[in-house]
């Protein structure tokens, strides 16, 4: 991508989209999760306001918006990440897999095998790099090669080379950038379709933050990516698809990630990307 600046180069950050032309257009995926007439409050507090959306599968989408419009909230309400949060209370659906996630008989802890999470800063287990990938296998007892599993998922994190030597050291020995990708390779082992990204490049410096963006480019390719950023540069480089959420959690323009950055339909979304505000 080119980020072009312009006269006023201090106030307004233009951004053009990278166009993903490898791959095939949006329009011909399937829909992967979706949002209809979905509400979530805290207590009194209206977290996400009646959103609707189609989430395609194999495909990068990102969540954009200002601090405290409900990305993150959103991004928790697929895999129901919500529910550890006593006073949050979700109305309307979230489809998946030919179910709404909210339906009594889904199973939470196998939603999220199927959905996985990777948190803006880098939580690894205190355990080996194997067992830190291991770890979700054994929970949902995995009877297959699990040594091979776990090789599978640090190549697919682009880990492996660097790690393969030390699979039995402490997954805290690596540094900030290793250990996302080790959350990622964690992320990746119990084989999900969609894998939730919450700002997980911001704890990052930017060598290993772009490694990250390359990896998540690549992950798109055998996984949907759902992915809160804050860093507009970053959803305009990465992403196919993008949502632009504002104030009380009202998803104001979701466009393919060009058209929304090049050319969007409301003068609102043009003000905050272009740093008017926010
Ligand atoms: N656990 C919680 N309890 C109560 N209110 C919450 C909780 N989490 C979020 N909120 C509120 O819900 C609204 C949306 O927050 P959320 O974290 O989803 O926004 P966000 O767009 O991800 O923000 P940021 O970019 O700052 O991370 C905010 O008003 C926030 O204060």
């Amino acid at each position: 991508m080119s980020n072009t600046t312009s006269d006023d180069s201090l106030i307004t950050t233009e951004v053009q989209a990278d166009s993903n032309d490898d791959r095939a257009p949006v329009n011909e995926a399937g829909t992967a999760v979706a949002a209809r007439d979905l509400n979530v409050y805290y207590g009194d507090e209206q977290a996400i306001n009646d959103v609707t959306m189609e989430i395609p599968e194999k495909r990068v989408t990102a969540l954009i918006g200002p601090s405290g419009c409900g990305k993150s909230t959103f991004l928790r309400t697929i895999n129901r990440m919500n529910d550890m949060i006593d006073i949050c209370r979700v109305e309307g659906d979230v489809e998946f897999g030919g179910k709404n996630v909210y339906d009594a008989d889904v199973d939470p802890v196998a939603l999220r095998r199927k959905i996985g999470m990777v948190f803006q800063k880098p939580n690894p287990f205190p355990k080996s790099i194997r067992d830190n990938v291991a770890y979700g296998l054994k929970i949902q007892g995995f009877d297959g090669d699990v040594d091979a599993r776990v090789e599978e998922s640090l190549k697919g994190a682009a880990l492996w080379d660097e790690v393969k030597d030390q699979l039995h050291s402490s997954g805290l020995e690596l540094s900030g950038g290793q250990q996302q990708r080790l959350c990622i390779a964690r992320a990746i082992a119990p084989d999900p379709e969609v894998i939730l990204m919450d700002e997980p490049t911001s704890a990052l410096d930017p060598v290993a933050a772009s490694k990250i963006e390359d990896l998540i480019d690549d992950l798109a390719e055998e996984y949907t990516v759902i992915i809160v950023t804050h860093n507009m540069q970053q959803a305009a480089r990465i992403s196919d698809r993008t949502a632009v959420f504002l104030t009380g959690g009202e998803l104001v323009e979701y466009d393919d990630t060009a058209k929304i950055f090049e050319d969007p339909e409301q003068q609102r979304v043009e003000d905050y990307i272009t740093g008017k505000f926010g």
